[in-house]
């Protein structure tokens, strides 16, 4: 009597697990499904690298489902092909990083790696049956690519766009792999060890449960990381300015406005300078619009080069274009100005370009400063600097002149 109770409780214990491991694995594919479905939505971006996250997170979910309906399958499918797309589903996810951060892939490799790892397991399966060593196997090659993951992650550290989504994918890759590796460690040497994944064990289930969150994990960093980007360039497009990649107009004047709210808040300077390129219509016409263009591209590194990090630059329409100077006074400003026009011929002198279009980098600026007043709004700033930069046309070009001196001139 009791042993047929003890036979009878064993049966419904088998079940129920057989219940919570179908349940589990389902979930897995489901969840695989899902970030499939939002991955997809990202491959319009054309960043590179989200086609190898789909075939991941699609792997992933054939594993899962395979896994599920394990008893039901011929063992070729359930072991051989599940398994074989658990391990290409890591290596996926690998390659997808590697694309996305510009290093060779390696496909040969990595699919000659996938195929060892299922030679591997396939002959512990039905040569050398080993549940072990199969474990093994498997978290052994997932552990190597998650680690494989987080160094590509941080080697890549310069193209980091938002700190936050590298090293919370580099990080859960480590975890990952961590993760991978104690599995395999405990199955070798513990005793307790389960031989099988759908014993009716807490382990098993603790296993199977952590699994399904892998693929999960290990996408939604590459997500984090694209959205990441998209916003980082999408801000760039909004706020530079196309060509020269200074601030756009846009942004200029957003940036003015705060700094004019803390000039007056801090009671410190600030001051404009307004800088146009003379006779950038002979240029154009002489050497060619593209030519034109490149003139600007230099001008605005000549610029940049001089200038300090807390001055704002931007281009305000065609080729003329402005510094913002926070906590600089009328005289500071027309001093660096004018260290500017020198620096420029300077720099003409030591670099001497080769082509026909040698002439065209003969340039030189004029620029007009003004300094932020009490009453002033950031259109009156404007207006006072540009009448400068005309006073300074008037006067034959290739110079600087201070709307202290204009209001002189005047008087
Ligand atoms: N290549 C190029 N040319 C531009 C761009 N934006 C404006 N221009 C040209 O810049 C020229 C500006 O000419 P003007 O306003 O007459 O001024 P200028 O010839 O520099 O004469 P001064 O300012 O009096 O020295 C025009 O021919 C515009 O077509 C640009 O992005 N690229």
């Amino acid at each position: 009597m009791c042993s047929i109770l003890y036979a009878t409780f064993m049966t419904l214990q088998y079940e129920r697990t057989m219940l919570s491991t179908l349940f589990i694995m389902l979930s897995g594919a489901v969840l695989c499904f899902i970030l499939l479905l939002v991955l997809l939505s990202l491959c319009r971006t054309g960043a590179p690298g989200v086609k190898a996250w789909c075939v991941a997170n699609g792997l992933s979910m054939i594993a899962f489902t395979l896994y599920a309906f394990g008893r039901q399958l011929p063992p070729v499918l359930s072991y051989e092909l599940a398994n074989g797309a658990c391990l290409g589903s890591v290596a996926a996810v690998l390659v997808g990083y590697r694309h996305f951060f510009g290093y060779p892939l390696r496909l040969g490799l990595t699919s000659a790696s996938v195929l060892c790892a299922l030679a591997g397991v396939t002959v512990y399966h039905y040569v050398y049956p080993s549940f072990m060593l199969r474990t093994l196997i498997v978290s052994a090659f997932y552990a190597t690519c998650c680690i494989a993951i987080g160094l590509t992650v941080f080697r890549a550290r310069a193209a980091w766009t938002s700190r936050y989504a590298y090293l919370f994918s580099g990080t859960m890759a480590f975890v990952v792999a961590f993760g991978h590796a104690a599995r395999g460690v405990a199955q070798a040497v513990l005793p307790s060890a389960p031989a099988s994944l759908l014993e009716p064990s807490a382990w098993s289930l603790t296993a199977l449960s952590a699994s399904t969150f892998v693929m999960p994990v290990l996408t939604l960093g590459p997500l984090m990381i694209v959205h990441s980007k998209m916003i980082a360039k999408y801000e760039y497009a909004a706020n530079r300015d196309f060509l020269t990649g200074a601030l756009s107009r846009r942004a200029f004047w957003e940036a003015a406005a705060r700094e004019i709210e803390r000039a007056r808040r801090v009671g410190r300077g600030l001051t404009l300078l307004t800088i146009d390129v003379d006779h950038f219509k002979r240029i154009n016409d002489t050497y060619g619009h593209a030519e034109g263009d490149e003139v600007l591209k230099d001008m605005v590194l000549a610029v940049e080069r001089r200038m300090r990090s807390i001055d704002y630059f931007g281009r305000i329409g065609g080729e003329e274009f402005a510094v913002l100077m926070p906590d600089t006074s009328l005289e500071g400003a027309a001093a660096a100005a004018e260290r500017l026009r020198i620096g420029l011929a300077e720099d003409r002198a030591s670099v001497q370009p080769q082509g026909h279009a040698a002439g065209a980098r003969d340039y030189t600026l004029s620029m007009g400063v003004a300094e932020l007043r009490m009453s002033d709004s950031f259109h009156d700033l404007m207006q006072r600097a540009d009448a400068a930069l005309y006073r300074a046309k008037e006067r034959g070009r290739n110079q600087v002149v201070c709307e202290a001196a204009l209001e002189e001139a005047l008087a």
